[in-house]
């Protein structure tokens, strides 16, 4: 085996890594992308083999020409030098696998001392379920049966989402793991923990003389979280369409960046630290107490056919594998509040949507007004200060201010001062899967999401959900490629408040009620 010649210090000790689901969507299009950005940067040492796993027939060589096939259409390398590519692939093989059979688990694990053996691996496991959520616990008893946790290193278990689909399904799933790994073995992939910006948000917060001593009530009128998509449901509407908005993003992705947002500074950046004042957030967050309170701080919406663009779009209940009559929100929205002494009184605005105008994650932080417009208030009604966060597509930072207008007497204009990290050139920021699986790899847990995090927001989430499940009138068709229910705006309106463009859009193009119109 020839040396990567630049193997980093950091880079994990070896291990096999097992890929469950190694012949589905989430393999093609997230980790082998991930794995051969992390292999290129020398951020894996040589002593690695990856199995890939599902039923399907395989042969290594068919594997690997997936593998090639994948890296060359979403990885963010090409695998165009040969020899690199050549002596990744060699860490490939495929095994064909039925996750009820534990004789095969058996077989995997004849097959590991193999790897041990011709990649010098300590023993080490990690398993990584890309599989559907049924089949997590099943796994995890036969990994244990199929004698896959007797080698001698250490065992790691990382799962994607969904945890569960509500609160007591994601703790008997989290009982059956339970029974074969420990708290500190289990990795639960919330991958937006894994974006460049998200984990920025600790940055902007805790190393800036200016942001944290306005980083509350007195200060703050409010925050909004965006996370706005353009494509529909695509092949994923069997799932979807049990699941839906709030449960696919609102659980996770949604609540997770609001605890980045509104956290205590933890005393040390370490992991545990950081996921103790995350769950602080959670235990603050308001529960919805009857329906009508659910009914009046969220609003959900399903897409109906619409145009974006010049495409001409077909509405939700017309995907494939959607029932007719689906009751499925593809979008809501919804007002939260922390109650604690930092937040108390600042509504959190989320929201998040299919098919709506553009595909964008971003969080506004809405400044409270100056006391008093000594200078202009005669003349103008001053914009709020805003800090905006932009996570995905474009990444960086932007600040909202007032200023003067050149030449104008005494005329004001809101000015931005920007910060666009996916402008500078030479930047190739690592996807949030090669984040997260090498910290999984390194045993660093801290972007992942901790049980009583999930715990607390299927609580939450639960509420709402049962509000839902007991009236659904107030679902509000939306046109494909719009904003979605104009009843999102009436939860900001009644505060004075309304949705910023996001992603720099024309106001022109925002459906939005403002305070004037108000
Ligand atoms: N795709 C995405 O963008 C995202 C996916 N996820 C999550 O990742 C997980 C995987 O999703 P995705 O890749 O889209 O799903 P796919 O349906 O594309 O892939 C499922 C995989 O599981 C394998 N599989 C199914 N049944 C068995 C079985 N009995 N034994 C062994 N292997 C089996 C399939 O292979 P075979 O048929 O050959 O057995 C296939 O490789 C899900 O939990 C999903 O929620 C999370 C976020 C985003
Ligand atoms: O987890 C999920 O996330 C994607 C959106 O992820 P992004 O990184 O592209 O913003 C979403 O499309 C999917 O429905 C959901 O399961």
């Amino acid at each position: 085996m020839t040396p990567n010649p630049i193997i980093e210090s950091n880079s994990p000790e070896g291990a096999v890594y097992y890929l469950f689901g190694a012949t589905g969507d989430l393999a093609r299009r997230k980790l082998f992308p991930a794995l051969f950005s992390l292999y290129k940067e020398g951020k894996l040492s040589e002593k690695f083999a990856v199995v890939g796993l599902a039923r399907r027939a395989r042969s290594n060589e068919q594997f690997r020409s997936d593998l090639y096939e994948s890296i060359n259409e979403f990885c963010r390398y090409k695998a165009d030098d040969t020899e690199l590519w050549t002596r990744f692939a060699e860490h490939f093989v495929y095994m064909s696998l039925d996750i009820n059979n534990v004789d095969g688990f058996r077989e995997l694990s004849l097959l590991s001392a193999e790897l041990d053996e011709k990649f010098d691996i300590p023993g080490n496991r990690l398993f990584y379920l890309a599989l559907a959520p049924s089949l997590f616990g099943p796994v995890s008893l036969n990994l244990r049966d199929g004698g896959l946790l007797e080698s001698k290193g250490w065992h790691r278990l990382v799962i994607e989402k969904p945890f569960g689909y509500d609160l007591p399904s994601a703790q008997k799933l989290n009982e059956q793991l339970g029974q074969v790994f420990k708290e500190e073995e289990i990795f639960r992939i919330d991958h937006y923990l894994g974006k460049e910006m998200v984990q920025n948000i600790q940055v902007i917060r805790f190393a800036n003389a200016f942001f944290e001593p306005l980083w509350n009530n007195n200060h703050i009128a409010n925050v909004q979280i965006t996370l706005s998509e353009t494509v529909g449901v695509e092949e994923r509407g069997g799932y979807y369409d049990k699941s839906g908005a709030l449960r696919d993003m609102g659980q996770n992705h949604m609540l997770q960046m609001l605890t980045m947002i509104a956290m205590e500074p933890p005393s040390r950046l370490h992991g545990e630290d950081i996921r103790d004042e995350k769950v602080k957030v959670l235990r603050s967050l308001r529960g919805y107490k009857s329906n009508e309170e659910v009914r009046s701080h969220v609003v959900r919406g399903q897409y109906t056919a619409g145009k974006l663009g010049n495409k001409e779009l077909s509405g939700y209940r017309q995907e494939d594998s959607v029932g007719e009559e689906s009751a499925t929100e593809t979008y809501f929205a919804a007002k939260v509040f922390v109650d604690n002494f930092r937040w108390a009184g600042v509504p959190f605005y989320i929201r998040t949507g299919k098919r709506l105008p553009v595909k964008t994650t971003e969080v506004v932080v809405e400044f409270k007004a100056m006391p008093q417009n000594v200078l202009f208030a005669q003349k103008h009604e001053l914009s709020p200060n805003l800090l905006v966060i932009r996570v995905n597509p474009m990444e960086g930072i932007y600040i909202k201010i007032n200023a003067k207008k050149p030449g104008a007497d005494n005329d004001v204009q809101p000015v931005s001062m920007e910060f666009c990290q996916s402008c500078m050139i030479g930047i190739n920021t690592p996807e949030a899967y090669e984040r997260l699986i090498h910290d999984a790899a390194r045993g660093d847990s801290t972007y992942f999401t901790r049980w009583d995090e999930v715990s607390h927001a299927w609580e939450f989430v639960d509420r709402i959900a049962k509000g839902w499940r007991e009236d659904s009138s107030d679902l509000e068709p939306y046109p494909a490629g719009s904003w979605g229910p104009a009843k999102a705006n009436e939860l900001l309106a009644e505060q004075g408040h309304h949705w910023w463009p996001v992603n720099g859009q024309d106001e022109d193009n925002v459906i939005w009620i403002t305070n004037k119109e108000k």
